[in-house]
């Protein structure tokens, strides 16, 4: 199992590029689905959870080829095994973004429930209601979703659909069945993430009319047959806000090439509240930093909020800094796992619940420390840059389902970094 060496203290100079987003990279994959014509993708991250989800599409009969640069392309003309089984399914979530695709194209879908996941129990009940909603019936027996359009119906129909909270791959699935429904949906309570916006223009790429996206009401008006596309996949907003939280933790100055600095607001809020300096500049966002930071209290909520997939990269910035600070997680029920591995490094949290009370220390010791999840990875990676002498994080498949060669771009920051065995 692949462990992360990091010898710590240095500081990170010089520029890197974001990749493009996992989390629109993937719903955008599932796009593909709609349509019997090729759709292209550009700017595609190379992660763990995409050659799963790549896996997934061509247990279909979907044809897709990823090269070098990036791209991949795919053909969903012989799909003719609209299923998504529990073996190809159970590392990944958004995997369940199969489903309102293949029901909407093909009046029918079997998709596994996704595997239980560390940072909280993540039901996909309102992806259910919603399709329900659109003249779905959909069965849970055996861990499977077993889907299909009511008697009568050949088509899904439009519907008003409000979900009880916000969901991002909720209002994602939604928006790409209503996309090939008949009639109109409306999306009330629906999530505004950047990457929701991103998926919409790609569906008006391939024909789909969507108005409201990026905002809590998506109008979609349903359209018979939708064709093939090109899209370019936007920059991952989590992956650049690690990078602002790592040069904010070890100091340094360092350009962070396709970073969109208007996602991430809530984060270079605090950031610059703390005292380090972020500049938006042609292509990209800039950050430096010199001495130690002082600490933000923040909670996490739906975006433009600050975001959960943050909180945790954020907390490893918190422990080094001076001063208290309190975090609270609103959107998972069990996403302070990080919090233990951090106390083996020397930082001083107290948990209550979702809350973690923070006391800054001026030094962090390099130790062995575990991954438990996505962000909590990359919190640790952070903690061992700043941390005198080795810290070794292990299990860092979490870290590759969601980081395209992390330590590749950390060293060539100047971070000390090796992937071991
Ligand atoms: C692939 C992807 O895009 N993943 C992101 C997506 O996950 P994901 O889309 O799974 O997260 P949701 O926005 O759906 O979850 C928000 C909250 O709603 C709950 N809920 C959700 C759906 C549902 O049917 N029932 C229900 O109870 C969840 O348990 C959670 O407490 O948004 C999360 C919140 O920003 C991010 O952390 C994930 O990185
Ligand atoms: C929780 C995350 O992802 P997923 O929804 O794919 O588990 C994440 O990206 O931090």
């Amino acid at each position: 199992m692949d462990k992360l060496l990091i010898r710590g203290g240095r500081r990170l100079h010089g520029e890197v590029r974001v990749s493009g987003a996992k989390n629109a990279a993937l719903p955008e994959l599932c796009a593909a689905l709609l349509t019997a014509e090729p759709v292209v993708l550009h700017n595609v991250p190379r992660l763990q959870d995409v050659s799963t989800m790549l896996k997934l599409v061509r247990h279909m009969g979907v044809t897709a080829e990823r090269d070098d640069n990036g791209t991949v392309q795919l053909n969903a003309a012989d799909l003719t095994n609209p299923e998504a089984p529990y073996e190809l399914v159970k590392t990944m979530r958004a995997s369940v973004l199969a489903l309102g695709p293949l029901v909407a194209r093909f009046g029918h879908a079997k998709v596994s429930l996704p595997g239980g996941c560390g940072i909280g129990s993540r039901p996909v009940d309102q992806h259910i209601k919603g399709l329900r909603a659109m003249g779905a019936e959909i069965d849970v027996e055996h861990g499977y979703m077993m889907a299909r359009l009511q008697p009568g119906l050949t088509r899904l129909r439009g519907a008003r659909i409000t979900t009880d909270m916000v969901t991002v791959t909720g209002t994602e699935n939604l928006m790409m069945a209503a996309a090939l429904a008949e009639g109109e949906t409306v999306l009330e309570n629906a999530a505004q993430e950047p990457e929701i916006p991103d998926l919409a223009e790609m569906l008006i790429r391939m024909g789909a009319k969507i108005e409201g996206h990026g905002s809590s009401r998506i109008r979609i008006q349903g359209v018979e047959r939708l064709h093939g596309c090109e899209h370019s996949v936007v920059a991952d907003r989590i992956e650049a806000g690690t990078f602002l939280c790592a040069v904010a933790a070890t100091g340094g100055d360092v350009l962070l090439r396709e970073a969109r600095a208007d996602h991430l607001d809530a984060v270079i809020e605090k950031l610059r509240d703390a005292g380090a300096t972020v500049l938006e500049e042609a292509g990209g966002v800039r950050v430096r930093s010199e001495g130690r930071l002082k600490a933000q209290s923040f909670r996490t909520t739906e975006y433009p909020g600050f975001p959960t997939d943050m909180q945790a990269q954020f907390m490893a910035l918190n422990i080094v800094s001076e001063g208290a600070s309190t975090v609270t997680e609103t959107i998972f029920e069990n996403r302070m796992m990080h919090v233990n591995e951090l106390l083996r490094l020397g930082a001083r949290i107290q948990t209550d619940g979702r809350t973690a009370m923070i006391e800054g220390v001026p030094r962090l010791s390099g130790a062995t420390v575990m991954a438990t999840d996505l962000r909590a990875s990359a919190c640790l990676v952070i903690a061992g840059l700043v941390a005198e002498g080795e810290t070794v994080v292990d299990r860092i498949y979490h870290l590759d389902r969601g980081y395209d060669r992390i330590e590749r771009k950390l060293g060539a920051l100047g971070a000390d970094i090796e992937r071991i065995s």
